[in-house]
């Protein structure tokens, strides 16, 4: 399972929104149409390499995206055969059948499949689950399966968890990748996700990953401009400890763990929590992180308060969450929150929509950019940006891993910049570390050289 970096992802009422700019800027829906069709076909030739190929169309433009590229396949001397749910019931649908000159199958007549099996079935214009009849007839088809945009089933933005009955190897994403690429459930139907441009502009549209930057420090940097980070460790000695070594791991020059009397590398300044509210007051602190370690209860609460006095730029996690969010968004700051599952539903009880709609929602009232983690992290900023970390790393799901990640957003943070391009930096950081490791990792890995 794989989608490309730096990708953008549109819901289906903005791929709407983004062809209709296409069409008023001169360029038919025919034209995108066969443009996508001639992507899939491409693709499904490399797929097949030569072997029989069996596409499926639905009655909308998934269908007609289907017909285009039978047409095209054909032409190329490839094997095609096409079934049909039903008549194409749009006018670029019907024109594509109409160009098709082959055969069309009924599909549930067809007996068992192919060595590739394109599902142009159904795409963004699902509007409710696929009916059981057809689900068995699909389910009964064997071969690798290509998805035309989306696997033919799920609703594309996400929101839904209806399930695809032919779970995709490869999925052509036409445009843009959809929201149901990278959100769980899915996402594991989507196999390896490829995307087809095919002339939609999709510039503020949310993204997948970049790849992990290189963080060589330019020649004039010395520790403390590359970011002093000041960790405020709870009684759980290690978690904290975890996330101040994360923190010099990923890139900070100068870390302070305060609340410990020793650290789990030597170059971290440990120290005792008794002169917490005068560091807080050092300008070379660049991010204070509090949270690893720390429980719910007054010490952690005076901790918060005082961080929030400061100004200081936070990176907030666990019951820090919940102690800072009546007064989150009364200051503008640079804040991080890191959220797990759990801890999101107790910060933001009633968020409803799909996991992309929730991080905005809660980045909006906290006006703190939230990093809602899990295998399909969701990076959020006030501002409406949103990052997807879709696969992420599955070696991260083990204890302490949470602790480096608020260490490393706290490393990003102390850079100075903007706070949502951090927390991207850390997650990236933070899965691209864990994929090196790989299995056997335990979060202590993440820290040692
Ligand atoms: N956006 C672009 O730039 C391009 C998109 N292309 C392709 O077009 C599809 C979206 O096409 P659309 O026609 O909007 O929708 P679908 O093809 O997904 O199918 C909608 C039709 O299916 C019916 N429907 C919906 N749900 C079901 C169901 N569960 N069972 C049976 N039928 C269903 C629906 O009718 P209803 O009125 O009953 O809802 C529609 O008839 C996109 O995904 C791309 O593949 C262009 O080709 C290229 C540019
Ligand atoms: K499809």
């Amino acid at each position: 399972m794989s989608v490309p970096a730096d990708a953008p992802v549109l819901t289906a009422d903005a791929m709407r929104a983004a062809e209709a700019a296409c069409v008023a800027a001169g360029t038919t829906l025919a034209e995108l149409m066969e443009r996508a069709g001639a992507a899939v076909a491409d693709t499904a030739w490399r797929m097949a390499a030569g072997a029989p190929i069996l596409i499926l169309c639905g009655p909308g433009n998934n269908g007609g995206d289907g017909y285009v590229a039978a047409r095209r396949l054909a032409e190329r001397g490839a094997a095609v055969r096409v079934a049909a749910l039903t008549d194409p019931a749009t006018e670029l649908a019907r024109a594509a059948r109409a160009a098709w000159t082959g055969a069309v199958e009924a599909i549930d007549a067809v007996p068992s499949g192919a060595p590739l099996i394109v599902d142009a079935l159904f795409g963004v214009g699902l509007s409710r689950p696929i009916a059981d009849d057809l689900a068995a007839v699909l389910r009964r088809l064997s071969g690798r399966v290509l998805a035309v945009d989306v696997p033919s089933g799920i609703d594309s933005d996400g929101g839904a968890d209806w399930m695809p009955p032919l779970v995709a190897d490869v999925t052509l994403a036409l445009g843009a990748l959809k929201p149901a690429h990278v959100l769980l459930p899915t996402a594991r139907s989507c196999g390896r996700v490829l995307l087809a441009p095919i002339g939609i502009s999709a510039d503020r549209a949310m993204r997948t990953l970049p790849r992990a930057p290189s963080q060589v420090p330019g020649p004039a940097m010395h520790k403390f401009s590359r970011g002093m980070v000041l960790v405020f460790g709870g009684p759980m000695r290690g978690a904290a400890g975890l996330a101040a070594a994360a923190a010099l791991r990923a890139g900070a020059g100068y870390v302070v763990l305060d609340g410990s009397e020793s650290a789990t590398l030597l170059a971290i300044i440990a120290e005792s929590d008794e002169k917490f509210g005068e560091r807080l007051g050092d300008p070379r602190v660049g991010a204070v992180v509090i949270g690893p370690g720390f429980p719910a209860g007054e010490e952690l609460l005076f901790a918060v308060e005082a961080a929030l006095d400061s100004g200081k730029p936070l990176v907030l996690d666990a019951a820090a969450i919940d102690a800072a969010l009546p007064r989150l968004s009364e200051t503008p700051r640079k804040a991080i929150l890191t959220p797990h599952e759990g801890e999101f539903a107790r910060a933001f009880p009633g968020a409803y929509g799909s996991k992309i709609d929730r991080a905005k929602a809660a980045a909006t009232r906290t006006q703190a950019v939230v990093v809602y983690k899990g295998a399909d992290t969701i990076i959020a900023a006030p501002d409406g940006r949103v990052a997807a970390a879709w696969p992420g790393s599955p070696w991260l799901a083990t204890a302490g891993t949470g602790d480096v990640l608020a260490g490393a957003c706290g490393a990003m943070l102390a850079r100075g910049g903007d706070a949502f391009d951090a927390a991207v930096a850390a997650v990236g950081w933070h899965i691209a570390r864990a994929a090196h490791i790989g299995p056997g990792l335990v979060a202590d890995d993440l820290i040692r050289d």
